[in-house]
């Protein structure tokens, strides 16, 4: 095959960021996806509809002529989140969800919740009004190993807390476990997870053999191995449970190459090759369709694309560095080949 078409995807977990780096971020993401989540861990946090109507304005500015993109906005929940903005958010189309992220867990997280069970009245209008819970699924505890740190949220907050709201719908961000597949295929139609690119192609060899690779570097870690092949195997399941969603996450170049340096993979400039490499690895190109755009489409209840974008057999190289307003970034996969290309 040297030429397949699919519906445009979508991806239901990026990072945009905010200011000057939009003029970069939009369009990369743009072109080739129809809808996006866009991620509130801004500084401060989008906490309220009226900040993400304001965020979502300047990231439409920044949409190419001739191009449609949907940002689905995404709000930030704190300890301060109330009943009320949920009822808010339930009823205001431009956002999808509410995002949870254990305070400390991973970037610009300060903000994020502390006390899971003090929140269980959010929850319950959230199960009520099927407003979706996006997770980022990782526990904090100073005494927990951070490659456990998948598996103890799991078993010590997200299954209490579908025990006590079995009816919310939920989605586990960026699983990078087999614990985690367990965990959404253990539970009904209302739970679902996102798939990164890194957390299908790579492991954590990737990130420390030879050398350590902040590029490589990003949360949830990557794990060994044998997670890693329990997400390839969930990815072309087949499974509507599984679905794409990138974590593109971009970070300047100086803030990677440090002493402390940032998580995050900036994957947006190779997003929808790299998913392709990882299904035509799995001879599973026939998956790719279902899991970039369709099965995240039907979980949230939005209309598959009508629209196709065609990927032709074309190797390439993806760049070493993205100039950027504010420096230079470089993108995951830098330097790489890859098979698939983007037909414009
Ligand atoms: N995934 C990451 O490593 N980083 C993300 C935050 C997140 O999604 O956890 C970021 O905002 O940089
Ligand atoms: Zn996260
Ligand atoms: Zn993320």
């Amino acid at each position: 095959m040297q030429q397949f078409s699919l519906p445009r995807p979508d991806d239901w977990h990026l990072h945009l960021r905010d200011g000057e780096l939009l003029a970069t971020t939009v369009p990369a993401t743009a072109k080739v996806f129809g809808r996006a989540v866009i991620m509130p861990n801004l500084v401060p946090p989008v906490t309220t509809t009226a900040q993400a109507h304001d965020y979502r304005q300047r990231i439409l500015a920044e949409i190419p002529k001739n191009t449609e993109f949907e940002p689905l906005m995404a709000l930030y929940l704190t300890q301060q989140t109330t009943v009320e903005m949920i009822e808010q958010a339930a009823a205001d189309d431009t956002i999808i969800g509410f995002k949870l992220y254990p305070s400390g867990a991973t970037t610009n997280s300060d903000a994020g919740v502390t006390d899971i069970e003090a929140l269980d009245d959010v929850f319950a209008a959230m199960a009520k009004h099927q407003v979706p819970l996006l997770v980022h699924g990782e526990v904090t505890a100073a005494d927990i190993d951070i490659f456990d740190r998948e598996k103890v949220f799991i078993d010590t907050k997200l299954r209490p807390l579908l025990a006590r709201h079995p009816k919310l719908k939920l989605v586990l961000e960026h699983i990078t476990t087999g614990d985690a597949v367990d965990f959404v295929e253990s539970m009904g139609p209302s739970v679902a997870a996102t798939i990164t690119p890194q957390h299908l192609l790579m492991n954590r060899n990737d990130l420390l053999v030879g050398g350590v690779r902040p590029h490589n570097y990003c949360l949830p870690i990557l794990k060994r191995r044998e997670h890693q092949l329990r997400l390839q195997q969930a990815a072309v399941s087949g499974s509507p449970k599984f679905f794409l969603g990138t974590d593109s996450a971009p970070h300047a170049q100086s803030k990677k190459e440090a002493a402390c340096g940032c998580a995050g993979c900036y994957s947006a400039p190779a997003a929808l090759p790299l998913y392709a490499e990882f299904f035509d690895r799995m001879q599973a190109l026939d998956k790719l369709t279902d899991f970039a755009s369709h099965f995240g489409a039907d979980f949230y209840g939005y209309p598959r694309a009508q629209e196709r974008v065609t990927l032709k057999a074309t190797e390439w190289q993806v760049p070493s560095t993205v100039e950027t307003a504010v420096g230079p970034m470089v993108p995951y996969w830098a330097n790489e080949k890859l098979k698939w290309q983007i037909v414009d």
